[in-house]
């Protein structure tokens, strides 16, 4: 079971205040009250949108606040009614009052809503108030308050096989040819923020469901990169897809990959690797990928480790489609094989490395008067960012995601970084944006 969880705060608008005012018509000193009434509030209404399929989207958006009413004017007139503030969730999210631990409702069905905060009712004007013994009171209500809640989200999401694998090594692209999702693919590590699932189906009628996981690199199992906060997911599927890239591009040395991603799985969770796996050899179609599973194979051979189920190593190409059937073959095979979920499940075990804002993440942020600007600093940060430098071109996106995954964004914003201000990490430069 892929489970997906996040607590957010929602805020529904406060209504508007009701106004104290009187007519004023020629020739007449006093007129009538003529306080309108305040608008109502914006509820917080949840919304199944069925393109979303995790709730990763609401791990960098986590306070939802709707608009409140107007107040009311003079003429008797009412205040503009706030529109509601409409959240996009993953069809299938329970929602729970954190507080309380009460269910408040399941999005189970394309483009359901649910009221999770209501907005605070306008106050009445001064018209409201006016009696035979006070015709021109003086009196007008305020706006109730919108409700304001603590949510749990959680979606559960069945995924039977996952991919794991360095940065690029093909996993997206596998998944966009062996079921009909279209992930994002690209050149740049990265690439996959949330995990994407899609369904495989065999001539012969069985399926299963793939979750295609954002790329993990050494250290994701304490928290660098992307990757760890996924690594929960590998915890529940049966069957993983260890995809290693076998174009040796970069310099890269196939079984080290395998070997590092293997210990940060062992590290996440010694008993991951006693899940089937089966090693798929990636990038077959490029010219040094033979040579390279040759020596790949020698290197497996020779450091074999009774622990681990290495089932196969299967050499595909997602370019040319070769072995792609045997490989679903086999995995169909091996899911048959698999003891049935409930007995690999492991219990929940307390997450160390969520960078959730009570953790403090391993880097130090400050603002340093003389260059005006943040400077980031650590260990991890150095290292993760000579990692990426000498091995791609830096673009300011992938320093945002590597900024998200390490939990940065969410402490520059506590340590009171302002949209537009500049940020520092070793000699680089940006300007952080919100
Ligand atoms: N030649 C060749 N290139 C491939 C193959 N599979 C993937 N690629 C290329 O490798 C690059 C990375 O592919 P992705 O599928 O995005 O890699 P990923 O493992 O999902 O990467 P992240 O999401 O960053 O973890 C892209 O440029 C793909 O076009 C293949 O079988 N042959
Ligand atoms: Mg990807």
């Amino acid at each position: 079971m892929f489970v997906d969880q996040v607590k957010i705060d929602v805020q529904a608008g406060h209504g508007g205040n009701g106004m104290v005012a009187f007519r004023r018509e020629k020739y007449v000193p006093n007129g009538g009250p003529a306080g309108g009434d305040g608008g109502r509030g914006g509820n917080i209404i949840f919304k199944v949108d069925s393109g979303m399929s995790t709730l990763m989207d609401f791990r960098y958006h986590r306070k939802f606040k709707a608009k409140n009413g107007g107040n009311g004017a003079n003429k008797s007139m009412t205040g503009r009614s706030a529109e509601d503030t409409i959240v996009p969730v993953p069809e299938g999210t329970t929602v729970t009052d954190t507080e309380t631990g009460r269910v408040i409702g399941d999005l189970v069905k394309p483009d359901q809503e649910l009221v999770v905060a209501k907005g605070g009712r306008g106050g009445r004007g001064n018209i409201h108030f006016a009696s035979p013994t006070n015709p021109a009171p003086e009196i007008a209500e305020n706006g109730e308050p919108g409700q304001a809640v603590s949510l749990s989200l959680e979606l559960k999401v069945l995924a039977d096989v996952g991919l794991v694998g360095f940065p690029s090594a093909g996993k997206s692209t596998l998944l966009s040819v062996i079921t009909s999702a279209k992930p994002k693919i690209a050149g740049y590590h990265f690439t996959t923020l949330v995990p994407n699932l899609g369904m495989v189906r065999l001539d012969d009628g069985r399926d299963f469901a793939v979750a295609d996981l954002p790329g993990l690199v050494a250290g994701a199992s304490k928290g660098v990169g992307l990757g760890f906060q996924f690594l929960r997911h590998v915890e529940r599927t049966r069957v993983i897809l260890h995809l290693v890239d076998m174009s040796g591009v970069e310099g890269r040395n196939p079984y080290a990959d395998y070997q590092a991603i293997n210990q940060e799985l062992t590290q996440y969770d010694p008993d991951i690797l006693k899940r089937p796996q089966i090693i798929v050899a990636t990038k077959m179609d490029l010219p040094d990928s033979q040579a390279n599973l040759t020596k790949f194979k020698d290197e497996l051979a020779a450091h074999k480790s009774d622990d681990q189920i290495v089932h196969d190593v299967l050499p595909i190409s997602s370019v040319t489609h070769s072995g792609l059937q045997e490989l679903v073959r086999k995995t169909a095979d091996l899911l048959a094989e698999a003891q049935p979920e409930e007995t690999v499940v492991p219990q929940d075990r307390p997450k160390t490395y969520e960078f959730d804002g009570t953790h403090e993440p391993d880097f130090k942020i400050t603002f340093d008067k003389e260059i005006e600007s943040w400077v980031i600093s650590g260990d991890k940060i150095e290292k993760l960012f000579k990692m990426t430098d000498t091995a791609h071109d830096q673009s300011m996106l992938r320093f945002a995601r590597q900024m998200r995954g390490m939990g940065i964004d969410d402490a520059l914003r506590k340590a009171g970084a302002k949209d537009g201000d500049t940020v520092t990490i070793l000699d680089y430069s940006f300007t952080y944006v919100e």
